[in-house]
């Protein structure tokens, strides 16, 4: 880590919870504050920021240092707690919400735990439905009640993707606008926050390697409260790194980018693999939740490579098709079981094979 992480937080409940392990190697990951980017002079957290988008996908955001990133905080925890108390409502409960009677992919989601007990579950809230940009679709009463809550922490990250896409846009010389004007607020928008839920369950590494997913939108907002998220090491070269925990911290999210900020910039940045292990340590054990916020273009934006600066002179092919999709189109395909396995930044999908019986709830393909 670049400088040194505050391990409490006054504003978040990771104290509550058994500690990451001390001596567990970690991957090291930037650490670029919400208040520097968003200061008078922001020059070198920008190109903290542009380096990590390139090199390696990931950053650690800190929040607590700013009005509008002690706002998220408090508003996730309010999630984190209403999160818990949604997902231990009997199954039937939630099952009236799931894709086959509400959306394919807006919807609670399920998969069995490898025991074939318990569950992972995964409750996908469209943001638009929040912020009235379209007729909202059924949810549970409980969603319903806290809609308020829903649409100021949407807005509230989209504040923080605005703050990265306007970095990244800066970084890339692009015109002003050439990212922010494919994430408007006034027209259909596949971004959605995601509660997730894992009971306590046995290591299982085929299924660890199944979950291994890169995600498909913009940028990714991610809420851990016990670790468990693996991404692989950095080498050299195409070497292969061991796969590594990134250890939450608290008062900080992890942010990341997804598939479609590799295809609207011909390459340049990245969107790293990823997946959820077991919890280590004394985490062992303990329910895993983590909440997300899933930013993506517009749903009529094309994919294809943005026009100026080091886009235009990248000349990389992303696409190994040449096919052209729409953000929305790419979401249904990437999560519904069209292209599965993981997007690489060298383009195209790399094949997985992602049985069908031990998918995993996430932001990728999944079969219940
Ligand atoms: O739960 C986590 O820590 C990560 C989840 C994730 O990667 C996803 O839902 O796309
Ligand atoms: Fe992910």
């Amino acid at each position: 880590m670049s400088r040194s992480m505050p391990t409490m937080s006054s504003l978040t409940t990771h104290h509550l919870l058994p500690p990451f392990p001390s001596d567990l190697s970690t991957v090291s990951l930037d650490s670029i504050s919400l208040d520097e980017l968003q200061s008078s002079n922001p020059s070198q957290a920008e190109t903290k920021l542009f380096a990590a988008c390139q090199d390696i996908g990931f950053f650690y955001l800190p929040l607590e240092d700013s009005e509008l990133g002690r706002n998220i905080l408090r508003e996730a925890e309010d999630l984190h707690a209403l999160q818990q108390r949604f997902f231990a409502l009997p199954s039937h409960a939630k099952d009236e919400y799931g894709r086959d009677k509400v959306d394919p992919f807006f919807s609670y989601r399920w998969t069995p735990c490898p025991d074939g007990v318990g569950r992972r579950e995964m409750y996908s809230l469209r943001v638009d439905d929040f912020l009235r940009v379209r007729q909202p679709l059924p949810r549970h009463p409980m969603i319903s009640s806290i809609e308020p809550l829903l649409a100021s922490f949407a807005l509230h990250c989209r504040q923080v993707v605005q703050s990265v896409l306007g970095v990244l846009e800066k970084s890339l010389a692009l015109p002003a606008g050439a990212l922010l004007a494919l994430h408007r607020d006034d027209a259909a928008r596949g971004d959605f926050i995601a509660l997730q839920h894992r009971a306590s369950e046995p290591a299982d590494e085929l299924m660890i390697q199944n979950g291994e997913h890169t995600d498909f939108g913009s940028i990714t907002i991610l809420f851990n409260w016990l670790g468990g998220l693996q991404i692989r090491e950095q080498t050299n070269g195409d070497g292969i790194g061991e796969w590594l925990y990134v250890k939450p911290i608290p008062g900080s999210v992890v942010v990341n980018l997804g598939d479609s900020m590799v295809k609207l910039t011909a390459g340049l940045l990245r969107s790293n693999i990823h997946r959820v292990a077991p919890s280590p340590g004394l985490q062992a054990g303990l329910p895993r939740y983590s909440l997300v916020y899933f930013s993506h273009p517009n749903d009529d934006v094309p994919l294809t490579p943005v026009k100026g600066g080091l886009v235009d002179a990248a000349q990389r092919e992303t696409d190994e098709t040449g096919e052209v999709v729409t953000a929305a189109d790419w979401t249904v395909r990437r999560s519904l079981g069209d292209l599965r396995g993981v997007y690489t930044y060298k383009g195209g999908v790399e094949w997985r094979d992602n049985s069908d019986a031990v998918p995993a709830p996430s932001n990728r393909p999944i079969a219940a």
